[in-house]
């Protein structure tokens, strides 16, 4: 039996990049394709920062409804904008090949961090990279900024800010190299950051077959790890959360960190155990920081949100 495999996206740049690449991957295996887009919520409303929408998947949501009332087969997604809980009747069908997970920053004009100083202006809607960028750059203002890859970078060079940060992957994939800009080496990603993942539905057998053969293996383990230390730690809320695993010679190498929102506290997990114990092993981390003293900063958190 052949059929289309519909392929579900978003239509920004960067999400039909990426479901580009998916159906590209897919067509040299023989399968039929068909690419549709729709609008997403998240890419909507611009004029608030993410975490005050408090919705939960408000990038996913449109495609899940689209999956789940048939009009799509499958959905390609930046796997960090993935909420860790799934709706119902809809399952990861495959994890891509990582790209790179870094955080870049990217200058306005042409200065580099030695011109830093307590005036500096950075802008992201991320709680996780104000708080990581505040813990290290305590006298910094930050400030919001929403909006896809491609507005961000124009409100960059609108604005007068020193800068903003960035996905790696994100610029690489729609292959802008800002000129100015250095790699924050020293920031914990977000969980799955530089992954992208399939959804399908756990009944499409079709669709999942042809899926699963673009699974790339450690990709898929090293960002389970870190979506179950998120999961693990949040418990539903949205916190400044990072998290990376790597996969090297069958030792799973784990970083995770977790903020207060001013960046001022820091508790941060430093792991490994061999892939054969993999089991648990993002929950067992998250547990070792919520005892020793994260329990208390997120139950903290949830206040000031
Ligand atoms: N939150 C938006 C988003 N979702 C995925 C990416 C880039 C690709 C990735 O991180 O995998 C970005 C842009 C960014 O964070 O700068």
């Amino acid at each position: 039996m052949t059929k289309t495999i519909r392929i579900g996206t978003r239509d920004s740049e960067l999400a039909l990049w990426q479901a580009h690449t998916v159906q590209r991957k897919l067509e040299a295996l023989g399968y039929d394709t068909e690419l549709i887009s729709v609008k997403s919520t998240g890419d909507l409303i611009l004029d608030k920062p993410l975490y005050e929408l408090g919705i939960t998947g408000i990038f996913t949501k449109t495609l899940d409804v689209a999956m789940i009332n048939g009009t799509v087969d499958i959905a390609v997604h930046s796997m960090k904008d993935v909420p860790t809980k799934l709706p119902q009747g809809i399952i990861q069908a495959a994890v891509l090949e990582r790209a790179a997970s870094e955080d870049i920053f990217v200058f306005r004009d042409g200065k580099n961090a030695d011109d830093f100083n307590a005036k500096t202006t950075i802008a992201t809607g991320s709680l996780r990279r104000k708080a990581q960028w505040l813990n290290r750059y305590p006298y910094h203002q930050v400030v919001d900024l929403r909006g896809n890859v491609n507005t961000r970078l124009q409100k960059v060079a609108d604005n007068d800010w020193t800068g903003a940060i960035f996905a790696k992957a994100g610029l690489e994939r729609i292959n802008l190299k800002p000129e100015n800009h250095i790699v924050l080496d020293w920031m914990i990603p977000a969980p799955a950051q530089g992954a992208m993942v399939i959804a399908a539905m756990q009944n499409d057998t079709y669709s999942r077959e042809a899926c699963a053969q673009l699974n790339h293996a450690d990709s898929a383990l090293a960002t389970y790890v870190e979506r179950e230390f998120l999961s693990t730690l949040e418990g539903g809320c949205t916190a400044p959360i990072g998290a990376y695993a790597e996969i090297k010679e069958n030792r799973i190498y784990f970083k995770g960190v977790l903020f207060s929102l001013d960046g001022s506290e820091k508790m941060e997990i430093e792991e490994s155990v061999p892939v054969s114990e993999c089991r648990n092993f993002g929950t067992l981390c998250a547990l070792k920081i919520l005892e020793g003293g994260g329990r208390a900063l997120m139950e903290a958190i949830k206040k000031e949100l």
